[in-house]
């Protein structure tokens, strides 16, 4: 990190996090919310919390964004330390919270002019930047409407917008498709992807394994206030030594084949079921081809086949013993 001297330039080195935040714990009277929660997020990564209500998700970035007072632990966002009580370093920040902060008399232009000029936009930069938000969320076409008339999803959309007014440098998402439209829907994955691309940080919480799974270079699994494993989906579902599973419908016996298919290096294991053989292996494809030979070697009929990979949800599972949707 970058040190401080008085009269000098502040230069962060490239390879610095934007985001740093050191063991978050809060408490709420008898409820340990976060529970030392430790993360960093580089210029233009997408950090995703996932994890169940209730899990602590809000709390913890509400701590990130300087909303609220950590019992102990520190945030550093571009260089600066956040601090609830003063306003350093916020500039920095685009929070969005689960909660829509828009006017619904006023169309969706016109919000995005009046937050613009609460951050000090002049008139012209502001017009600018609005046309620019209105792009990257999809609204450009309806700008003119009363919100009052957008579906929840467009509102959401506008909110988001509002959070981008002031080109933050780190944008965070309090669940964002949450009782969303599928089109809106879409609109806020991909909004999301093009301001990663453009170098924006995101820190994105949801309980959706698949918006995880489809933004996130990174994800935190939170539960009960702790962030019980991290890294790639790659990296967690290897963790935890998920394997695929080889569903082949077939005719025929499969008797003879299905010793030699547990043989196989990296099959971890073989049954059956109802017309077809569920095999367990560490990558479901490479082993393919070996399955299938020894079945129609077997003597039995190879139909259909579906290779499922092992996914977050099975993670979470794993490591908490709790659906993620429960
Ligand atoms: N101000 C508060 N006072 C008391 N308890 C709180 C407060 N804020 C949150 N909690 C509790 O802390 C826990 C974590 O809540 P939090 O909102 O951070 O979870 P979450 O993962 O964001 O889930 P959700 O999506 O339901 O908001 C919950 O049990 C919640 O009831």
């Amino acid at each position: 990190m970058a040190e401080r001297f008085p009269g000098t330039i502040i230069v962060s080195a490239v390879n610095d996090p934007l985001v740093e935040a050191a063991h978050l714990y809060k408490r709420f009277d008898k409820l340990q919310a976060v529970d030392d929660v430790s993360l960093s997020i580089d210029p233009g990564e997408t950090y995703g919390l996932l994890g169940p209500n209730g899990a602590g998700k809000t709390t913890a970035i509400s701590m990130i964004a300087g909303l609220l007072e950590p019992d102990s632990g520190t945030v550093t966002v571009a260089g600066t330390q956040i601090k609830p009580r003063s306003t350093q370093g916020r500039e920095a920040i685009g929070l969005v919270p689960q909660d829509l902060a828009i006017y619904p008399d006023l169309s969706a232009e016109e919000n995005l002019m009046f937050f613009a000029s609460l951050y000090g936009m002049s008139k012209r930069d502001a017009r600018a930047r609005a046309d620019e938000v209105l792009e990257v969320i999809g609204l450009a076409d309806r700008r003119k409407e009363r919100t009052s008339k957008y579906s929840g999803g467009m509102k959401r959309r506008l909110n988001i917008g509002i959070g981008l007014l002031h080109s933050p440098r780190l944008l965070i998402l309090d669940e964002p498709t949450v009782g969303v439209d599928p089109q809106s829907r879409n609109a806020i994955l991909e909004s999301v992807e093009a301001l990663s691309g453009g170098g924006m940080a995101v820190l994105y919480t949801t309980h959706y394994m698949e918006e995880a799974e489809r933004l996130c270079d990174r994800i935190g699994i939170i539960d009960s206030g702790r962030v019980v494993a991290e890294g790639t989906t790659e990296q967690l579902i290897s963790r935890v030594g998920e394997n695929d599973r080889v569903r082949i419908e077939v005719t025929g016996s499969v008797d003879a084949a299905i010793g030699h298919i547990r043989d196989i290096s990296g099959v971890v294991e073989a049954s059956t079921e109802d017309h077809a053989i569920v095999v367990m292996a560490d990558d479901g494809s490479r082993h393919l081809p070996a399955v299938i030979n020894h079945l129609v070697d077997g003597g039995a009929q190879v139909g259909s086949i579906e290779v499922t990979r092992p996914d977050l949800e099975a993670v979470f599972l794993h490591l908490t013993g709790k659906a993620l949707r429960e």
